[in-house]
């Protein structure tokens, strides 16, 4: 029998865009809007979350559950709200992330993990990664002593870290690419 496993996507969409210059997740790129792109690469979840604090017509859009955390904050909204054990989550601003990619990540969650990362040099590729519904104390305790890095968190947890370099290699060398400015992608 073949077992089909359920996650859920989710898509930080609450930053200010500030070195963008306008709302990077309506920015069209190549004939649809960069957070499109994202959500498209998750057509597979069983619901796709985009997590923001301000609405986006045609999208249902799930609130920041406590403010002022930057992406820390939207990771914990996204596994608060998420209704699977598995949530991919990733930036709005990154065009690059596929079905296969998600798939393949996928292949790698585990029962004694609560995250799924792709690391080059010790640094942590934290958006385009899955997070374990199981973390969600731990990103509020996180949020609640001001602890809001990203980097920090993953060290600190049971997770796999996938090779970036050959993931780039297999899906793409622009995979993680999230444009903080409209010249970043190609
Ligand atoms: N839900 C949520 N998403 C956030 C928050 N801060 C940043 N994000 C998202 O996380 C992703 C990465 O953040 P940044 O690249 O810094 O984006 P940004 O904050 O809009 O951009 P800058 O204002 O230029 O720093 C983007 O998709 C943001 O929309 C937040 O407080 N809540």
């Amino acid at each position: 029998m073949l077992v089909v496993m359920q996650w859920s996507g989710a898509v930080l969409a609450g930053g200010s865009s500030s070195r963008f210059g306008q709302d990077k997740a309506l920015y069209i790129y190549k004939g649809k809007p960069l957070i499109a792109w994202v959500l498209d690469s998750m057509a597979g979840a069983s619901e796709r979350l985009v997590i923001a604090n301000r609405p986006y017509p045609g999208l249902e859009v799930y609130p920041d559950l406590w403010r002022g955390g930057d992406t820390l904050s939207g990771l914990h909204a996204a596994l608060a709200h998420a209704q699977q054990d598995w949530v991919a989550v990733a930036g709005c601003d990154q065009p690059f992330l596929s079905r296969d990619f998600w798939c393949f990540m996928l292949e790698h969650t585990r029962a004694d993990i609560q995250a799924v990362v792709a690391v080059l040099n010790d640094l942590y590729e934290p958006l385009g990664a899955l997070y374990h519904k199981s973390l969600e104390g731990e990103v509020l305790r996180r949020l609640e002593t001001g602890n809001l890095k990203m980097q920090a968190l993953l060290h600190d947890i049971p997770l796999m870290a996938l090779d970036k370099r050959a993931l780039e290699a297999r899906f793409g060398s622009y995979l993680f690419l999230n444009a903080n400015r409209p010249q970043d992608l190609p």
